[in-house]
């Protein structure tokens, strides 16, 4: 990949005897987010953590700006922000005082420690809770120190662990658009197991399951890639599954309730104007009709059943078909 601040090669990693990931390649361009996609136990942590030198892989390399992060873990390790699961504030501190420590460890000369303060925390909205004890910010804004802490040295990638978990609706969507900025100029590594997330924030996706990559593309392939397969109607006096499943392309019934219907289909998100056209002919009165956002779970299930792509091999394995 032209313009690539990482390369992930033939990554694998056994903790004891079970390997957790196997032959993980990706690469991360320079700016921008990239998602790391996977049910929990997929291996997203354990690349992550190889990537920032964090533990040593059982076989493969990382590279970090074309340094081995293995053999030299220093110099690597300057051009990381990281920010895992569970954020290492010390919740005794005030911000200003964690910021400086983190600065020290960070080993940012001294005369340049206030101003890597104030850009750091400008750029994460705390500017105005220098002085307040960490055990006293919200949530939301503990998360904005653990990220202001990731950027104090100006670093050319940010690796975020499950930057949201924990967060309420609202602070979601603020720690979401403050990655955004952060990606604005440098790259964004985050790995979550909500879909929803890459959708809202990244550009390029990987996902892994098992262990094991089975996508690997931009979020514009990725969602042309994934169709949604069900469709919910909602009807008074619904007609009969057999009447329904003799439409084209109608491949099962699940009644949710009286007035409401889980429709499978196999012919492809146009099935909505058959549908509609059908229910006007025939004269059901029809009150909503929406196709089903897909889970993670159907996500992997339609990845796993594309026979004819590139990542066959690779999901056959996991499947064991
Ligand atoms: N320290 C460890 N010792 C042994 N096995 C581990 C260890 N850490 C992780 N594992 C195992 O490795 C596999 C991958 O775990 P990992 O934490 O990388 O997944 P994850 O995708 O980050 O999941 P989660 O979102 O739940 O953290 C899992 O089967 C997990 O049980």
């Amino acid at each position: 990949m032209e313009g690539s601040i990482a390369q992930i090669k033939h990554l694998s990693h056994r903790y004891s005897k079970d390997w957790a990931i196997r032959d993980i390649n990706f690469e991360i361009s320079n700016k921008g987010i990239l998602g790391l996609l996977g049910s929990n136990g997929a291996g997203k942590s354990t690349t992550m953590n190889i990537l920032c030198g964090v533990i040593n892989q059982t076989e493969g390399e990382a590279f970090i700006d074309g340094i081995n992060v293995r053999e030299n873990p220093v110099e690597a390790k300057k051009l990381i922000g990281f920010l895992p699961q569970k954020a290492p504030l010390h919740l005794e501190l005030t911000v200003d005082e964690y910021l400086t420590h983190c600065a020290h460890l960070r080993s940012i000369p001294t005369e340049k420690i206030k101003t890597a303060l104030e850009l750091a925390k400008a750029k994460c909205g705390i500017s105005h809770f220098s002085k307040r004890v960490l055990r006293n910010l919200s949530g939301g804004y503990q998360q904005r120190v653990g990220l202001a802490q990731a950027i104090i040295h100006n670093p050319k990638l940010v690796v975020l662990d499950e930057p949201t978990n924990g967060l309420d609706p609202n602070q979601i969507l603020e720690v979401r658009k403050l990655i955004k900025e952060i990606a604005e100029d440098r790259a964004v590594i985050l790995s979550t197991h909500i879909l929803s997330e890459v959708q809202a924030t990244c550009d390029n996706i990987v996902m892994i399951e098992n262990g094991q990559t089975v996508f690997s593309d931009t979020l514009y392939a990725f969602n042309n890639y994934i169709e949604p397969d069900t469709l919910i109607m909602e009807m008074e006096n619904a007609p009969s599954n057999d009447e329904l499943l003799s439409i084209h392309g109608v491949t099962g019934v699940e009644i949710i309730n009286k007035n409401k219907l889980r429709i499978r289909f196999s012919t492809g998100p146009e099935i909505t104007k058959t549908l509609i056209a059908t229910c006007v002919m025939k004269n059901w009165p029809l009150t909503e009709i929406y196709l089903e956002k897909t889970s993670l779970d159907g996500v992997f299930a339609q990845l796993s059943k594309k026979p004819q792509d590139k990542f066959t091999e690779t999901i056959s394995e996991i499947s064991g078909n």
